[in-house]
């Protein structure tokens, strides 16, 4: 029986909600399908300062160095909110994101039907929408030098960095063409090369690369438009290339097109590794109430079905269960509407994993 080893680095906040989800399926599927996954845990972020006085101890990374992939909840929280930046939790997410050098962060923003009416848009507009954000995720103001809150003339300066080679620029937007090619054929660079020299050579990058991929239409757009763009016309992008601070932004956004942030899944992807973690944060305004979305982190192991481990049909199942239980009316808070059955964490998984039975009973 194939077997994968997953490092599994629950978090903070519905972290650990949302990951025991995700595991529920993963052990579904291994049944159903005949796969068996192993699961070890690591920490990061608030507990793993807590428990190592490290948001990423040594051990964590090892852990993932050595698994097949990673599947990550979420990290942060009020707890540790006072805590110097360079100490916080976010610290062990940018730092395991840098040493397994996961360079694009691929964030699809895709609509299901059954949550049309979810999102706060007209449905005309909404209807439709599929579309991946590849975010950059190892460079930008998030690692640049150098950074800090300095003294000038007497009076506090703080400085952070926008800062990216060219190869680092080359091989997220050479990605980006490849995942183009692979679905519409459209792709949308990001940037805000109207003023900034990091956007300029971003741009300049693009436009070389173009040559490479001519089957390739692309489209150049400054941020601030594009911020318009994906809630004026979403259905018309395929995939959206940008750095790691426009990225951040823009996916939180089309969380807005979805329904939910709840809905958003991503797989971080590296040349040697990759981690799949949802977009959306610990959530500390409803941790530990039981009513977390856990789709997005159902999606997120869905696509390390799919990239780390080639499992297409299995990965192509989950989604459709996601979509079965949304049309049974399954619906957490987040996404309820009248008329639907409003359930928390558990109920929604075990009406997906209900979903994913039915399917294997009728293949
Ligand atoms: N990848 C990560 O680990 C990650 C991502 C974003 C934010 N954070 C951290 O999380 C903490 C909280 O940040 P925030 O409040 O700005 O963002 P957030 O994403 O945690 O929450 C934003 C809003 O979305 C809701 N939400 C998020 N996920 C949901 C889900 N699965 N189901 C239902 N509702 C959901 C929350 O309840 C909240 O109202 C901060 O410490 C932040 O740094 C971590
Ligand atoms: C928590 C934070 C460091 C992180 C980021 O900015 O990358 C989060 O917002 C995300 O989108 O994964
Ligand atoms: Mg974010």
């Amino acid at each position: 029986m194939p077997s994968f080893k997953i490092a599994v680095l629950k978090g903070d906040g519905i972290g650990p909600e949302i990951v025991q989800s995700a595991l529920q399926v993963l052990e579904k599927v291994g049944e159903l399908f005949g796969y068996s996954f192993t699961f070890e845990e690591g920490l990061i972020g608030g507990v793993a300062i807590d428990q190592k006085g490290d948001p990423l101890p040594q051990e964590t990374l090892e852990l993932c160095l050595k698994s097949d992939a990673v599947l990550l909840g979420a990290v942060g929280g009020p707890k540790w909110d006072d805590l110097p930046t360079h100490k916080r939790p976010e610290k062990g997410l940018l730092g395991i994101r840098k040493a397994l050098d996961l360079y694009a962060n691929l964030r699809p923003a895709k609509v299901y039907e059954p949550l049309i009416s979810s999102s706060p848009l007209k449905d005309d507009i909404v209807r439709g929408t599929d579309f991946i954000v590849v975010r950059e995720l190892t460079g930008d103001v998030y690692y640049g030098e150098p950074r800090g809150v300095f003294r000038e003339n007497g009076k506090r300066v703080g400085i952070n960095t926008m800062r990216y080679t060219e190869d680092e620029i080359r091989r997220v937007v050479r990605k980006s063409f490849e995942i183009a090619r692979g679905r519409e054929k459209k792709l949308t660079s990001v940037d805000k090369s109207n003023v900034l020299e990091v956007s300029a050579l971003w741009r300049e990058i693009v436009q070389e690369e173009s040559k490479n991929f001519p089957d390739v239409e692309v489209e150049h757009l400054y941020v601030d438009n594009c911020a318009m763009q994906i809630v004026r016309r979403p259905s018309s992008f395929d995939v959206i290339v940008t750095g790691n601070i426009f990225g951040d932004i823009l996916s939180d956004e089309a969380a807005v097109i979805t329904g939910s942030l709840g809905m958003l899944p991503s797989a971080s992807i590296g040349d040697k590794h990759a981690l799949y973690e949802p977009v959306h944060g610990s959530a500390p305004d409803i941790a530990g109430k039981g009513i977390a979305n856990p789709i997005a982190t159902i999606l997120s192991a869905s696509m390390m079905l799919r990239y780390s481990f080639g499992l297409t049909q299995v990965a192509d199942t989950i989604e459709k269960a996601v979509e079965i239980a949304l049309q049974r009316g399954y619906r957490t808070p987040d996404i309820y509407t009248e008329g639907t059955k409003k359930v928390g964490t558990k109920e929604m998984t075990e009406a997906i994993i209900s979903a994913l039975e039915d399917l294997c009973e009728s293949s």
